[in-house]
């Protein structure tokens, strides 16, 4: 299959490293990540040691492939829709955190759009050096009703040919949900804290962070996703669990000086709130913290290092 990944950054290039033990990848990412791949290839350290040599290049105008999995962070997916849309692919499918991403590929794009959460965890320590820090899941399904849900299941199969570890799901929108209660919970936590996971197993910050989880539960449910409090509150205290070691996403770009994913993950909770006619004071508290810090520190616009 010819997968082309937007977004060559830590988990794009972990990922499209992977997938080129079976498929033929085209990275699209910045410089000088790009020349180091096309110089030396990339070499993967961490839970595995790899060397692998798919292709890069920081423009794909006009690109065609079966696959574009979408690996930018949530602030730049319109940017990657526009380029995307220049092109042709078999299917699109977003690997982001956060919500709001598949709407943004789905109303650029004409191929069928995916959606997929990813525990996977890596970081780009060197142009052209990616660690993997974590083995996962990928779980995957098709984001309009309208999509072929076929879809889904071929873009699985290729996926498990490089031996990641992929299940598919009739019901993709809860699980997105399910995982932006987790981030919702840790990420502005941990990031306002300056704390690494493991402290929100601890009151008052595990207390905070569970209200931000149950709090976008019932937004998830105004919205017609079925998730209970207990569910949210649970798989927030499992990931805290089970990363108590790591720093969240948000701690790191918050201690680089870097623009966040907070619009994509509290934001698009206060939203949704917002236009269920709910009440979401905790995470409208977080995102305005976050929010906050950004325009004061001068982030953005794109983020990028
Ligand atoms: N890093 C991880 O372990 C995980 C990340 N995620 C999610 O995956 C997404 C990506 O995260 P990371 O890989 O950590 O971010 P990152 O910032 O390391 O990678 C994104 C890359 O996209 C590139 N990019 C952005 N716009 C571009 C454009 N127009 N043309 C070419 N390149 C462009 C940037 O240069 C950057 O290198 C986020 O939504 C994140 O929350 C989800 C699970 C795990
Ligand atoms: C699950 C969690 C919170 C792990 O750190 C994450 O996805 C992030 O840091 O963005």
């Amino acid at each position: 299959m010819e997968v082309l990944v937007f977004g060559a950054g830590s988990l794009g290039s972990l990922l499209g490293g992977l997938l080129a033990r079976a498929h033929d990848v085209t990275l699209v990412g910045r410089e000088p990540h790009v020349s180091a791949v096309q110089a030396d290839g990339l070499r993967i350290t961490g839970a595995e040691t790899l060397e692998t040599r798919p292709a890069a290049t920081t423009d794909a105008t006009g690109a065609s492939a079966d696959l574009a999995l979408v690996t930018v962070k949530a602030y730049d997916t319109e940017a990657a829709g526009r380029a995307l849309a220049t092109g042709d692919y078999g299917a699109v499918c977003s690997l982001q955190n956060g919500m709001g991403n598949e709407d943004v590929l789905a109303d650029a794009v004409r191929a069928p759009v995916l959606a997929g959460t990813v525990t996977y965890g890596a970081g780009l320590v060197d142009p052209g050096h990616v660690e993997w820090r974590g083995r996962g899941t990928i779980t995957l399904g098709a984001w309009r009703p309208a999509d072929d849900v076929a879809a889904a299941e071929r873009v699985a199969a290729a996926l498990r040919a490089a031996d990641l570890n992929v299940t598919t799901t009739v019901d993709v929108r809860r699980r997105l949900w399910e995982k932006l209660a987790v981030n919702a919970a840790i990420n502005p936590v941990t990031a306002l804290a300056r704390v690494g996971n493991g402290a929100l197993t601890e009151e008052p910050l595990a207390g905070l962070a569970r209200t931000a989880a149950v709090e976008t539960a019932g937004v998830a449910r105004a919205t017609g996703v079925a998730i209970s409090d207990e569910t949210a509150a649970d798989a927030a205290a499992t990931v805290v669990r089970e990363t108590a070691r790591n720093r969240s996403s948000m701690l790191q770009d918050v201690t680089r000086g870097r623009r966040t994913e907070i619009d994509a993950i509290n934001g698009y909770v206060v939203d949704r709130a917002a236009a269920t006619d709910r009440a979401a004071p905790v995470n409208r508290t977080l995102a305005a913290l976050i929010g906050g810090w950004e325009r004061g520190a001068g982030v953005g616009p794109s983020g990028d290092e």
